[in-house]
This record gives structure tokens, C-alpha cells and sequence, in this order.
């Protein structure tokens, strides 16, 4: 098979190096480009990137030449974007029109109508606005996006709860240090302290939630009837959200048919690369699920559920640049490609 050359948009940062990661030894794509900012370009990669994970750099990318973030310097089919969202606002349209599919991590056109916002197990019907975008803006190319990364922990455990006549949701966060990028949050900040806010966190679960969950009706997503109300905080954990979460409903459930709902929910999707054996992982024991045990479930692609009580409330984790951003990306990519779509 001829591999599908992909290129990395803000390959230097948090995300991008979970994307190098991801794709380096990938079956179907092969990195063709790693564009970043003009402070990178020029730059090897291993001169540019200063490689903060824990599994070594590979050597594959080491020496390729960063280079801008420009639809006329990337060479590649497709390209994963790990942009600050500002920039990607007007980036990843240039990249769109130029042909490129764009699988993007950022958050700035989540929510456009014509623009899906995918979790493969979740929604993948609501691929077919890729035509409608394509009509609509007149692109060769076109953007799908991924949700926010404590969406995407919590939209997977609620997807099995749909059946029960999911009514309400109320969520807290505990989230990582990670998802700030890498300098996002000072050492001095976080250390021995927990942050009550996250900017516009709150209102991404609150929304993305129900488009995610919404139906396509043949010419838009009609959002879930679900009410979502969140609270988020920042803690001192490197990687892995935590979430606390009540789910009211209307057949009231116990928490033993919650569980088995969760234990039953088991999409497949044609043995994507990507794909974790289970979506859902259940735990039984009284104090799981953690982030420092759990969070690599699955190469870091399985979401952890645990303490399912009366209420109903439970704890859901999963890692929040894998799942929760470059593997949830390149999972979408792979979703594609097999439906022919790239
Ligand atoms: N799904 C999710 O919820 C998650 C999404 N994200 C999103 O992913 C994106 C990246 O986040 P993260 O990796 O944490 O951020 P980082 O700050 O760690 O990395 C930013 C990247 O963008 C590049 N960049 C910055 N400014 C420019 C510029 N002016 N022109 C070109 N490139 C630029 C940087 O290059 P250089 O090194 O050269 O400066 C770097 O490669 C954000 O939109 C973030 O919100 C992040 C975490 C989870
Ligand atoms: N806000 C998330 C990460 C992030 O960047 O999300 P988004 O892609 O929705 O902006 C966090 O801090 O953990």
C-alpha cells in the first residue's frame, strides 16, 4: 500500500510531539512534513522540538527541516493541526482550500455547522457534512475536527447512557497540566495547588457535548436534548482528566445496568490502527480509576470508568493528548481513509 503523506501543523508542541508519536511508525500514514513557527523553521526537528515524552524521539523525524506553517512549504495529503486555536481559525481553512484534508485538535471551528466534530465511536454519521462543507465553501480539501479533551473523556461514557433517556449531566474536572501545552502553567502555579478555572473549558463541554451526541438529519446536526452543566480545575498531574460526573435519567437505572452498559459498549470499526481493544475499560476496585495507573489503558486510547454509584454518579479518566487530542486525530484520519474518504 502506498503510504498517505501526512504533514504535522505545530509539530514542536504538547500535542505535536504526541502526533510525531503517533504517526512515526504509523501502517498507513508516512511524516512528510513538521511546519511550525518562524522561531522553529529551519531547524531540524530535533534542534526545534525539545522532546519532552517519555518514549524516545523517533529517529525517522530527527532530521527533517521544520518548516512554516504554509500550505505552499507542506508537502503532504493530509495534515494534523496542533495550532493554537487562533491561528488555526484562519490557518487550517488556507490548508482546506488548498486541497489538504485537515484533521484538526484545535478548537476554533468545532462548532461551525458544516464542520464535523467526530469521536469514530460515537458519531461517525455526521461525516457525511464533509460533502455539504465541500459544496458550501467550495474546497477541494476539507476540515474535521476532534472535541475538546475532557469533552471526549466524558462524551464516551455518556453515548451508552443514551439508551437510559439521558436528561441532565453535571460534571467536575480534574485536569492535567498537559493540556495547557507546555508552558501553559507555571511550575510555581500549579505546584501544591489546585486551579479552579480553565478559559472557556467550561462552555466547550457544555456545547460540544450535545453536537457530538446530536443527530444528522440529512442537512445538519440536530444537538442532543441533554442539559450539561461543568466545573473545571487544573491539578498538579502531568497527564490524564479526571472527571466526576452525575447522569440523570429518565428510566432511572442502577448502577448495576450502568455498568453493564458501559461493560456492553463495544463499537467496532473495522480495525483501525488507532482503535483500543475496548473504547470503555469498567473498574471494579473502590479507588480506580487514577491517572498515573490508568491513563496508558489502551496505548493511551481507552477511557477508564469506575465508582458507579446511586445518582447516578461515576468517575471516568483518559489521557488527555493521546485520546483526548493527537490520537483522537489520527484516529479520525484512519476512519477515513478506510471509509475512502482520504
Ligand atoms: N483536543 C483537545 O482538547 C486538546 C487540544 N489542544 C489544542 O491543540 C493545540 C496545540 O496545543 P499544545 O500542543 O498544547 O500547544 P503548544 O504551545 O505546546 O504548541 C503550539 C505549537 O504551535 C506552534 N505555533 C505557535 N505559534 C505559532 C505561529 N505563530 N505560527 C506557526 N506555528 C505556531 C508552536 O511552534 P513553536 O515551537 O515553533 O513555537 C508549537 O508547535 C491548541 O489549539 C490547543 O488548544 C491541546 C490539548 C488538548
Ligand atoms: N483546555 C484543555 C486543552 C485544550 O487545549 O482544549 P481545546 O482544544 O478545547 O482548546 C486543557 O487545558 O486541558
Amino acid at each position: 500500500m502506498v503510504a498517505i503523506k501526512a504533514g504535522i501543523l505545530g509539530a514542536t508542541g504538547a500535542v505535536g510531539q504526541r502526533f510525531v508519536e503517533a504517526l512515526a511508525n504509523h501502517p498507513w500514514f508516512e511524516i512528510t512534513a513538521l511546519a511550525a513557527s518562524e522561531r522553529s523553521a529551519g531547524k531540524t526537528y530535533k534542534e526545534a522540538a525539545g522532546w519532552r515524552l517519555d518514549t524516545a524521539m523517533p529517529e525517522s523525524v530527527e532530521n527533517i527541516e521544520v518548516v512554516p506553517v504554509d500550505p505552499k512549504t507542506v508537502d503532504a495529503d493530509v495534515v494534523f493541526s496542533a495550532l493554537p486555536a487562533d491561528l488555526a481559525l484562519t490557518v487550517e481553512p488556507e490548508f482546506a482550500k488548498a486541497g489538504f484534508a485537515v484533521a484538526s485538535n484545535a478548537s476554533s471551528h468545532r462548532m461551525e455547522k458544516d464542520i464535523p466534530l467526530v469521536i469514530p465511536e460515537i458519531n461517525s454519521e455526521h461525516l457525511e457534512l464533509l460533502e455539504i462543507q465541500q459544496d458550501t465553501r467550495g474546497w477541494d480539501g476539507y476540515i474535521i475536527t476532534n472535541p475538546n479533551c475532557s469533552t471526549i473523556v466524558m462524551a464516551l461514557t455518556l453515548k451508552p447512557l443514551m439508551q437510559f433517556g439521558l436528561e441532565t449531566i453535571q460534571v467536575a474536572t480534574m485536569q492535567a497540566i498537559s493540556g495547557a501545552g507546555f508552558s501553559g502553567v507555571a511550575a510555581m502555579a500549579i505546584y501544591d495547588n489546585v486551579i479552579p478555572y480553565i478559559g472557556s473549558e467550561e462552555k466547550k463541554m457544555e456545547t460540544e457535548t450535545l453536537k457530538l451526541l446530536g443527530e444528522f438529519n440529512g442537512s445538519e446536526i440536530v444537538p442532543a436534548d441533554i442539559s450539561v452543566s461543568a466545573s473545571c480545575h487544573r491539578v498538579p498531574v502531568v497527564d490524564g482528566h479526571t472527571e466526576a460526573i452525575w447522569a440523570g435519567m429518565r428510566d432511572k437505572p442502577t448502577p448495576e445496568e450502568v455498568r453493564e452498559a458501559f461493560l456492553r459498549f463495544d463499537p467496532k470499526l473495522g480495525e483501525l490502527p488507532s482503535e483500543p481493544e475496548r473504547a470503555l475499560i469498567v473498574r471494579d476496585e473502590i479507588d480506580r480509576p487514577q491517572p498515573r495507573l490508568d491513563r496508558n489503558m489502551g496505548k493511551g486510547m481507552s477511557v477508564s470508568v469506575g465508582r458507579i454509584r446511586e445518582g447516578i454518579r461515576y468517575i471516568a479518566m483518559g489521557h488527555n493528548t493521546v485520546r483526548g487530542a493527537a490520537g483522537a486525530s489520527v484516529l479520525n484520519a484512519e476512519l477515513l481513509h478506510s471509509m475512502g474518504k482520504l
